[in-house]
């Protein structure tokens, strides 16, 4: 088991917006985690980045709790939004960056990113320009591309859908399905596109005001019971 979540509770202005009393996230498991706005998804995200802390309860990634330590951030790497990148670097000075904090030379780094060439569609490198200048879909890109780069063990995405064109969307499903295959990645990744996150997870786990209201292992009628949840 990667992380373990216990009687985890976060509360904003008197309201309980995280109330989770048990989850339990294996090693290789994909898991999409869905809810409506202010379910408490990025907030949850926070939370196991140990960048917010709970009022109540505790995760612990492989047996020790994430508020604190430092152990985890050798095999968990995430983007949930553009503050996890630098602006005024270019994407190849970003990529170069992030790279030398997990010891990777700046060839290794080149080397890795001919494997985002199809992702990339020619418009993240070589383009002369900050990342404060691109799209914010092409933003998402790089900060997904250098996320995967570190070789995770738990990887973690909030809505990484968002913003991406058709085409990219299908190649990272591709990329995401690879690394699982390849490498036994945990990943989690939040996203309101029920089409997408169903077809990549193996578990989706759906949130409402904070509570999980479901935990279920992927069939043939996910999507559908999903898609009547929210229909409702
Ligand atoms: N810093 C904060 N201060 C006060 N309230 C907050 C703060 N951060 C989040 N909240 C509240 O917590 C609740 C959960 O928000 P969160 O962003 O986690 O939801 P979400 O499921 O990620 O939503 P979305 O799908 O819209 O991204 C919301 O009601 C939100 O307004």
């Amino acid at each position: 088991m990667i992380i373990e979540i216990k009687h985890l509770k976060k509360v904003y202005a008197g309201r309980t917006v995280v109330q989770i009393e048990h989850l339990e996230v294996k090693a290789g498991e994909t898991i999409g985690l869905v809810g409506n706005n202010g379910a408490g998804k990025t907030t949850l995200f926070r939370m196991l980045l140990d960048l917010i802390r709970p009022d109540a309860g505790e995760i612990q990634s492989k047996g020790i709790p994430v508020a604190g330590a430092d152990q985890w951030k050798d095999y968990t790497a995430s983007y949930l939004d553009e503050g996890f990148l630098i602006d005024y670097l270019t994407p190849e000075e970003y990529f170069v960056f992030i790279g030398s904090l997990r010891q990777m030379s700046p060839a290794h780094v080149a080397d890795y990113l001919k494997r985002y060439e199809e992702f990339f569609n020619d418009e993240i490198l070589n383009r002369g320009k900050y990342i404060r200048d691109f799209s914010k879909g092409n933003q998402n890109k790089i900060g997904i591309a250098a996320a995967i780069m570190q070789n995770p063990e738990l990887l973690i995405l909030d809505e990484p859908f968002a913003n991406l064109d058709p085409t990219t969307q299908i190649r990272l499903k591709n990329l995401i399905k690879n690394l699982k295959k390849e490498q036994n990645l945990a990943t989690l990744i939040s996203s309101h596109d029920l089409n997408h996150v169903t077809d990549v997870s193996d578990r989706i786990i759906l949130m409402e005001k904070g509570q999980i209201i479901k935990d279920l292992y992927k069939d043939e009628n996910t999507l559908k019971d999903l898609e009547a949840y929210f229909s409702e």
